[in-house]
């Protein structure tokens, strides 16, 4: 069965024969239908989407009540859309991309993840929205390919929880705005690395909340095929960070060798165990050498041994804040340029005895998803993202938020949620 859907911010519109997917994790039409029966909130998603495609079937369509159902509807659908010359196709927002439709590869990793004797996991017993999920197969996108770090993240953050690869980062933002999955579990900073920018720079141009965070120790291992020794080593290849992380000890191995950023640390091990490539060494973890059969010529290679990264979960909805634990509060906001102004918003915090995290700057680029934004656009012009420790349903945060209204020109809350208290 062949689809297509675009999304604009607020619905998911059908048009044709391919469907907007992760390159790495390929669905089919089946799926997806399987994956909107089983959630309620869907009703208004099809809805939406039925009346959009095609203003003729709007009346015969209601949400398909079985799989069998659904099936049918949408060959209907396609149909339509075939006669109608595609659809939509061209009206692609925000630079998404087309991929085509496969056939079903189950991405769960669930019995090898259970078998490896994962981390202990986070209690998210806080929240509605948490609760619900606590036990449950929900699916978390995350990106990079299985043995990635930020699949472990996922485990640690869900236990019981259907991993979703993701080829990118932005796919893993998209993949829980098209009901894909339900979380995405995304790396924001590292212990010895620092932040990912890219993620800062997403989280404000998509609409997902923040509704928890993940921290992980990061152990990483030099990996290379079974029979290749350290001196056979031209190249080591890694996500950027990763390399970053284990710069000073790649060195001191006396390895001659360049240095290579790929898209994920557990992508550069099956990189090289697909092509047989013997010249060459990744830096993943110990998990993605058990998968692609690689070999470990050196462990716990991070310049540092307390090398951690921390995760945030990412919802559609955001959950409601407490009080009965530690709660984070992330924000972006830009200033009004006014001298002065960013020390009068820090200042909000400080007089309220309220301890900032992290505080994080990125040039503005252009309009902000969600909120009133009101940047007048000039060079080297930033937004601040602030973490405070503090939560929205504490009085002191509120009335500092109150406060840095007065002096910025846009304020977001990204999301109010339980502390990762572990040491
Ligand atoms: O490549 C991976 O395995 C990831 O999960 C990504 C990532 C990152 O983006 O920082 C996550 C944790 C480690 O710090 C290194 C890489």
């Amino acid at each position: 069965m062949e689809l297509k859907y675009l999304t604009s911010s607020s619905s998911i519109v059908f048009t044709g024969r391919a469907l907007l997917l992760p390159k790495c994790c390929v669905y089919n039409a089946e799926r997806l239908v399987r994956a909107s029966l089983s959630n309620g909130h869907v009703l208004h998603e099809w809805k939406t989407l039925c009346a959009t495609i095609n203003g003729q079937v709007e009346s015969q369509v209601t949400k398909p009540k079985s799989l069998k159902e659904a099936v049918d509807l949408i060959s209907r659908l396609n149909k339509v859309d075939q006669g109608n010359g595609g659809g939509d196709a061209d009206k692609v927002v925000d630079g998404l991309s087309f991929l085509q439709v496969g056939n079903l590869v189950p991405s769960t990793q669930r019995s090898e993840l259970a078998a490896l004797n994962l981390p202990r996991p986070l209690s998210i017993s806080c929240g509605q929205v948490s609760d619900t999920l606590r036990g449950t197969s929900i699916r978390v996108a995350y990106q990079g390919v299985p043995g990635a770090y930020s699949e472990a993240a996922a485990a640690k953050a869900y236990p019981n929880c259907e991993t979703v690869p993701c080829d990118q980062f932005e796919v893993a933002f998209q993949s829980v705005e098209l009901w894909i999955a339900e979380r995405a579990v995304l790396p924001v900073e590292n212990s010895l690395g620092g932040s990912i920018h890219r993620n800062y720079d997403l989280l404000l141009r998509h609409h997902l909340h923040i509704v928890g965070e993940v921290q992980l120790p990061v152990k990483h291992c030099l990996l290379a095929l079974p029979g290749v020794r350290l001196s056979d080593i031209r190249r080591v290849i890694s996500h950027p960070q990763a390399l970053s992380q284990c710069e000073n000890t790649l060195t001191r191995l006396g390895l001659q060798a360049a240095r290579e950023a790929v898209d994920d640390t557990a992508g550069a091990a099956q990189f090289i165990a697909e092509n047989g490539i013997r010249d060459t060494a990744a830096i993943a973890s110990s998990r993605a050498a058990q998968i692609y059969g690689m070999n470990v010529l050196a462990e716990g290679i991070q310049d540092d041994c307390n090398n951690v990264t921390r995760f945030v979960m990412l919802a559609r909805e955001p959950i409601i804040p407490k009080l009965d634990r530690p709660f984070k509060t992330s924000i972006v906001f830009a200033t009004e340029g006014t001298t002065g102004s960013l020390f009068k918003v820090l200042s909000a915090f400080a007089f309220r005895n309220i301890n900032l995290t992290k505080i994080e700057s990125r040039p503005q680029r252009r309009k902000a998803a969600g909120g009133v934004c009101n940047i007048k656009k000039r060079c080297f012009e930033y937004l601040y993202y602030i973490d405070f420790e503090a939560s929205m349903a504490d009085q002191r945060a509120q009335n500092a938020m109150r406060e840095v209204q007065e002096f910025t020109s846009f304020l977001r809350v990204l999301g109010s949620y339980p502390m990762d208290m572990a040491p």
